[in-house]
């Protein structure tokens, strides 16, 4: 079975992975052994990050059974296009001008659940991402599918050879504890270097009093972060204001905000910074070209699209 991501009745070929990343200069991934951790507002928010202090940034929402990103971007009604001439696909320009790829953009609506089965997302994936045309990005960030099964580590394998880091999700229990030390192994099993840990929930932050409390027990992501030898990137408390900002879809203004929690995940994003300063100080140049555009439709949509 294969799936072609088709415009106008017409398959274009997917381009060689080295070939659409060329121009990318620092492409990370976020992973979490399980779902519900905030790996896609960690993914977001690094990528929001990133383009606060100046960078270009990209953001490809690889999860593909619960795409959150848009949301939290608040581009959720954007669709994707094509350029006729290249077949490639154009992403979406959301806030702070950051390219965005998802495949909630080719759903038919919010609520449509996506269904396939394993080698039909596989396939899928591995076409979506070769098809994208990213141009030049100083950092691609990659929001992988939760877990370290088949979806996951399709993608990861995929982008193999590419991926200069994986940002590990955690939440402070002790089953995630578990759960995270196999996603770092299952990092360094696809030779992915870990950039680090990030706990989020590490603490609640009571909107009356502002004060940070532990409720799950205090550093468990450090002590994760320390016993597997990689390093600890920080921590984002349980924030009620965060959360009323990624439901309505502003996270950029959030962070823009004097708010401490938006001070803690920037932390996260300068040391990033700091860690691969060599790779992001190349300059890179913008591209600007004309194109002709068709709007793209999910496999199966058009004739030729599902074999
Ligand atoms: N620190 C936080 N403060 C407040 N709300 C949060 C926080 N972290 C996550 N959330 C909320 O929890 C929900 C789950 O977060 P998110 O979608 O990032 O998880 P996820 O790990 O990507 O989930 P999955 O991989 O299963 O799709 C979201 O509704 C998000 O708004």
């Amino acid at each position: 079975m294969s799936v072609k991501i088709s415009v106008k009745g017409q398959a274009t070929a997917p381009g060689s992975l080295a070939e659409v990343l060329k121009g990318v200069k620092l492409k990370l991934v976020t992973i979490s052994g399980k779902g519900g951790v905030g790996k896609s507002l960690v993914t977001t928010s690094l990528a929001l990050g990133f383009a606060m202090r100046g960078y270009k940034v990209g953001i490809l929402d690889g999860d593909v059974y619960g795409p959150t990103v848009p949301k939290m971007l608040g581009v959720s009604n954007s669709m994707l296009y094509v350029d006729e001439k290249s077949g490639k696909i154009i992403p979406v320009t959301g806030p702070l001008g950051i390219k965005v790829v998802s495949i909630e953009f080719a759903l038919p609506s919010d609520d449509t659940a996506v269904i396939w089965r394993a080698p039909l997302v596989n396939q899928a994936l591995r076409d979506f991402i070769a098809q994208v045309d990213w141009g030049s990005l100083d950092v691609l960030v990659v929001d992988l599918p939760p877990g370290t099964g088949d979806a996951p580590l399709t993608i990861a394998q995929s982008l193999q050879g590419g991926l200069d880091g994986s940002v590990v999700v955690t939440i402070p229990t002790d089953i995630s504890r578990r759960i995270v030390l196999k996603a770092i192994d299952f990092s360094r099993k696809l030779n992915i270097k870990v950039a680090g840990v990030v706990e989020n929930m590490c603490c609640f932050k009571c909107p009356d009093n502002g004060k940070l409390y532990y409720i799950f027990g205090k550093d468990a992501g450090r002590k994760i972060a320390e016993s597997s030898g990689v390093p600890f990137l920080g921590g984002i408390p349980i924030d009620p204001d965060l959360s009323q900002y990624l439901d309505s879809g502003r996270l950029h203004e959030f962070l823009a905000s004097e708010n401490e929690t938006a001070k803690a995940i920037l932390e996260v994003v300068d040391k990033l910074i700091e860690m691969y300063k060599d790779k992001l100080q190349q300059p890179i140049e913008a591209e600007k070209k004309p194109r002709r555009i068709s709007l793209l439709k999910l496999p199966g949509e058009e004739e030729g699209g599902n074999s």
